[in-house]
Parts: structure tokens; sequence; C-alpha cells
């Protein structure tokens, strides 16, 4: 009997952040149509294919991080070619006024807000004995403080009252240990813990929290940094079982999922989507790449 081996099809766009090359949808091209969603981090990488996606299912999107001028750019290629409204915000989510300023502009210009992604983080390879107290607590600031910092300015300023979604971007580093990785683990640990925590206490207001957890993603800044494009010179994703790294629009996708009425019976869980990685693969990346932990790692 012929051996029958299905290869699912991969959605396009694999590796470019040429935004809004072609799409065929998975989902009803209505599934949020008229909702509103802030997007942190959504000018790059995953945050942006997110934004992209969104707006076509309808959505319109503000899109917030330190670099307006990306911010910009980006917005008007989303809007250009979705039609629906892109206002690019500039915040620190380190800085809580900054983020209830945008959540007010963004009231004022929209009317409402339905979905908040916390996407934004911050990470580099370094072992923890070389490793400042000022970086761990940076990537603490941001990664957690800065999700946390903006969902309770989303949830006071309009959650609280008309309900909505919100999604943490986690990663699968945080379930197990993994060298040079110290402080974006513990970060994104806490992280998960915070998404089933507020599930639990903002569930009475109509508001759902979850999150998906992504293995490595190709053609983001986090790839590169975290070494993923030598990990897959060297053969390192064959034992993953999908046998491959993730693209961001299958991040954006699980995002989808989570942020619509696709999931509304899904609170406080975290959507592991890595190809299998972390249950199955050698996950050192010191080891993988041959970097010693002694030393500062220069990826
Ligand atoms: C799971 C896989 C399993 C199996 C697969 C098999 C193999 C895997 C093999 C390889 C892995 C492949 C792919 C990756 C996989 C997973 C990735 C997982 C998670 C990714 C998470 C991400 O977060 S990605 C996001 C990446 N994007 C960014 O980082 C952009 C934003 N970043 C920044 O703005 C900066 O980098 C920042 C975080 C440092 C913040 O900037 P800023 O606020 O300006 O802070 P600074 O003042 O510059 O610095 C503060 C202190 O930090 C020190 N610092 C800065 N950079 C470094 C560094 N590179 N190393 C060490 N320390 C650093 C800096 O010196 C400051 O400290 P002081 O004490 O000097 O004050
Ligand atoms: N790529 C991967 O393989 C993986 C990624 N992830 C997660 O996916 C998410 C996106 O990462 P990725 O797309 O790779 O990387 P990017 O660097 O493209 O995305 C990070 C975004 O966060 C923004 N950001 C960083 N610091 C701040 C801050 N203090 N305030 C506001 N915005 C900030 C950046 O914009 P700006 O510089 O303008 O502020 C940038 O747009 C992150 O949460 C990451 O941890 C998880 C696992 C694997």
């Amino acid at each position: 009997m012929a051996e029958h081996r299905r290869r699912e099809e991969l959605p396009e766009d694999v590796d470019s952040d040429d935004c809004l090359a072609s799409y065929t949808h998975i989902y009803s091209p209505d599934l949020l149509k008229d909702q509103v969603a802030f997007i942190t981090g959504g000018g790059s990488g995953i945050g942006l294919r997110i934004a992209e996606i969104f707006m076509r299912h309808g959505c319109d999107t503000v899109i917030a991080s330190r670099n307006l001028d990306k911010l910009k750019e980006a917005a008007v290629k989303l809007s250009a070619a979705s039609g629906r409204r892109c206002l690019p915000l500039r915040i620190d989510v380190r800085q809580p006024d900054g983020i209830a300023a945008a959540v007010d502009e963004t009231l004022k210009e929209f009317g409402r807000l339905d979905i908040l992604i916390n996407n934004a983080a911050g990470n580099f390879l370094c072992p923890a004995s070389a490793l400042s107290f000022n970086a761990f607590r940076t990537v603490l600031e941001i990664d957690t403080l800065g999700t946390f910092n903006t969902s309770k300015v989303v949830y006071e300023k309009w959650f609280k009252d008309h309900g909505g979604n919100v999604v943490n971007v986690s990663a699968t580093l945080a379930y197990r240990g993994q060298a040079l990785q110290v402080h974006a683990g513990s970060a994104k640990a806490a992280n998960d813990a915070m998404t089933k925590h507020l599930a639990v206490e903002w569930g009475p207001s109509g508001v759902r929290v979850n999150a998906v957890a992504p293995g490595p993603i190709a053609g983001t800044e986090g790839y590169r940094k975290l070494g993923g494009s030598a990990a897959e010179a060297a053969g390192s994703f064959r034992g993953v079982p999908v046998q491959r790294a993730g693209n961001k629009t299958e991040m954006a996708h699980c995002a989808l999922f989570l942020a619509s009425r696709a999931s509304s019976y899904v609170t406080g869980a975290i959507l592991v989507a890595d190809g299998g990685a972390w249950l199955t693969s050698p996950n050192d990346v010191s080891a993988l790449l041959g970097i010693a932990a002694s030393k500062r790692a220069k990826l």
C-alpha cells in the first residue's frame, strides 16, 4: 500500500516583514469586523503580522511602541492595503502614564477597544554570571511589568465596563531550563502566571485573558538575536516534531483565535505554538551554538 504522508500547507509570507503579501483566509474575513485592537510592539515581527492579519479580518488597530517613525511607516502600509484604520502611538510599556495617554487617544479616535495584545518584549543571550542587575531588571520591566501596566490601564479605562480580550505573547523557553536565558525565561514564566490570575479575577467582567507561547519564529528580531539562523544552518530544528521553525503568520492565527469569538469558552489558557519543540528537542542554545557560558554572549 502506498504511504500517504500529509503535509500541511504553510501560510504564505513565511519570512518577510513586507506587509500584506498574498493571503488566503483561514477564518471568516468578518471575524473581527469593526473591532479595535491595541497591539504593543505592533511595528515589527510577530506584532506587525498580528496587526496585518487582524486588519484583514475587519479590525482597526493601534500599534504602539517606542520607535514612532517605524510605527508610522508600518501604519501607512497596513491601512493602504487593508482599508482599515491603523493608529501608530509612541509608548514605553515601562511607563504607565504614557500608556494611559495612548489608551485615551485610542478611545478618542475609535470610541471603543475590544482586544489587547501584549507582545512587546526585549531579549538577548547572556550568561547569568555576566548579566548585570540592571540588565535582568530591564527585561523583567519590559516583559512582565510592561504586560501588567498595559493590561491594568486598559482594564481600568475600558474593559472593566465593556469586557474584552487580552492575549499575552509568552515563549516556550519559560517551560524548562535554558542557558543564557534566565532573564527572559523568568519574565515569561511570571507572565504565564499573570495570565491565569487575571483570567480568574477579570472573568466576571467579561474579560478573557489568554496567551500564545511561540517557539522559534523565523524572520523576527527575537529569532535573529537568539541565534535562530545559526541553529537552522546547523540542522538543530530537525529534532522538532514538525521539523522546522515557525512563522509569524502562524503566530498571528493563534492570536486571532484567542482574541476572537472562536475561543469564547477559553480563558487562562497558554496556547503552545512551537511545533512540539519544547516537548522533545534539545533547547540549550549555548551548546547548540558553541557559546561558552562563562563569557558574555555577543549575539
Ligand atoms: C524553544 C526552542 C526549542 C528548540 C529549538 C532548537 C534550537 C533552538 C536554537 C536556537 C534558538 C532559536 C530561536 C529563538 C527561540 C526562541 C526565542 C524566544 C524568545 C524571544 C523573546 C524575545 O523577547 S524576542 C524580542 C527581541 N526584540 C528585542 O529585544 C527588541 C527590544 N530590545 C531592546 O530594546 C534592548 O535589547 C533591551 C532589551 C536591552 C532594552 O533596551 P534599553 O531599555 O535601551 O536598555 P539598555 O539601556 O540598552 O540596557 C539595559 C541593560 O541591559 C544590558 N544589556 C543590553 N543588551 C545586552 C546584551 N546583549 N547582553 C547583556 N546585557 C545587555 C545593558 O548593558 C544594560 O545594563 P547595564 O548594567 O550596563 O546598565
Ligand atoms: N521571535 C521568536 O522566535 C520568539 C518571540 N517571542 C515573543 O514574541 C514577541 C515578539 O517578538 P519578535 O517579533 O521576535 O521581536 P521584535 O523585536 O520584532 O518585537 C518586539 C517589539 O517590542 C517592542 N518593544 C520593545 N521594548 C518596548 C518597550 N519598552 N515599550 C514598548 N514597546 C517595546 C519593539 O518596538 P520598539 O523597538 O519600537 O519599542 C518591537 O516592536 C515577544 O513577546 C517575544 O518575547 C517568543 C518566542 C519566540
